[in-house]
């Protein structure tokens, strides 16, 4: 690549894409193509988009790599099932793309490693954990400069050859049971509002209703209930009783059927009474009642990341505060806010 005047470029073919933005539209377009031969009609065109100077292919320079192909050569090596990423690069740039539905999983002291080595390198995505739809965007790779060593790009292979870098947890996890307790509820003194409200929910990770049931606030019945809905069911969503007053006691009967409580609680809000648990045959979430009054709560952050199976730890959920408190914008736009980002 070399450096020259517009008026010394005729006849050369342009190292690189030249981008114009359109001034009325203000849209960004391509108004040269890398390998595009300069001709003398086209310098004023150069000129208007101030181009006083070009960069020409030359073929002196053999261990420089061009953006697009740094790029193509890096999306060949991100390739996992569960993702694609563009044919062909677009000023430089690769988007990559969910190939399924389900939880974006990424390496991320990998994909740290990769921008501390390399500052050149480019490689933003959604945040961890996030759940995706297929086809959607879910991250882009461009280098900053123009060329860059051939050695940069053998090292970025090195690190993204080890394991997947980026791919998606499906949702594998489809059967779900509901248990509501509360006696006024059983007793029909208020209409539940839960079967509905968790049915909607689990309806948009393509999982379903295998049971769902009223129980009083009976130690044995809750206990026993569970017991059932684990024989139906991957996961348990059990509703009421969640908190700390003396007749909730919907976490005693979960540890009481075998599972075991990651953490009583989350250190997020609105739904601080989330708790998880895991037992061998299935996985149990509290639903507090919280979350019949906000469109959105910790349910919503976890939920799928149970469907995809996702073994939440007692660390994490103490890591997960920051980040923890829900804004209740006037209108909902979780997951894409700071509530939804942080999962
Ligand atoms: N001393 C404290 N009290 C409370 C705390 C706390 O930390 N300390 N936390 C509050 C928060 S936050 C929440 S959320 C609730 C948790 O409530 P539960 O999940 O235990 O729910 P219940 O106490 O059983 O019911 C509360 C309320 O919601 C109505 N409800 C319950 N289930 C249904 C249903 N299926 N359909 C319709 N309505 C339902 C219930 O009748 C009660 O009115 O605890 C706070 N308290
Ligand atoms: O657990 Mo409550 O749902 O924070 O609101």
């Amino acid at each position: 690549m070399r450096k020259v005047d517009v008026s010394n470029a005729i006849g050369c073919a342009l190292a690189h894409d030249l981008t114009a933005v359109d001034s009325l539209t203000g849209r960004k377009y391509c108004a040269f193509h890398r390998g595009q031969i300069v001709k003398q009609e086209d310098l004023d065109k150069l000129k208007d988009l101030g181009r006083y100077q070009v960069y020409i292919e030359d073929s002196s320079s053999r261990d420089e790599v061009h953006e697009d192909d740094f790029a193509i050569a890096v999306a060949s090596q991100l390739r996992h099932p569960s993702i694609v990423t563009d044919d062909t690069p677009q000023e430089g740039r690769v988007s990559i793309y969910a190939n399924r539905s389900g939880v974006l999983k990424i390496d991320l002291q990998r994909l740290t490693q990769l921008h501390k080595s390399h500052p050149e390198l480019v490689l933003p995505t959604l945040p961890q954990h996030y759940p995706v739809s297929d086809g959607q965007r879910i991250g882009a790779f461009r280098i900053l400069p123009l060329y860059a060593h051939r050695a940069t790009l053998d090292s970025c292979l090195q690190i993204l050859a080890q394991k997947p870098l980026i791919s998606i947890d499906p949702y594998t996890r489809k059967k779900v049971a509901i248990i509501v307790t509360g006696t006024e509820v059983y007793e029909g003194r208020i209409t539940d509002r839960f079967i509905p409200l968790i049915s909607k929910k689990i309806k948009t990770y393509d999982a379903f209703v295998t049971s769902a049931t009223i129980v009083p606030d009976n130690h044995q019945r809750i206990v026993n209930e569970i017991s059932r809905a684990m024989e139906l069911a991957d996961l348990v969503c059990i509703t009421g009783g969640t908190s700390v007053d003396p007749d909730d006691i919907t976490l005693s009967a979960i540890t009481s059927s075998g599972a075991s409580v990651v953490r009583q609680g989350v250190p997020r809000q609105p739904g601080n009474h989330l708790s998880i648990a895991y037992h061998p045959q299935a996985t149990l979430v509290t639903v507090p009642a919280g979350a019949l009054s906000v469109p959105c709560s910790t349910f919503d952050t976890y939920l799928p990341r149970l469907l995809a199976d996702h073994r939440i730890t007692a660390d994490e959920l103490a890591t997960s505060a920051a980040g923890g408190l829900c804004q209740q914008c006037p209108s909902c736009h979780f997951p894409n806010c700071t509530f939804g980002a942080m999962r």
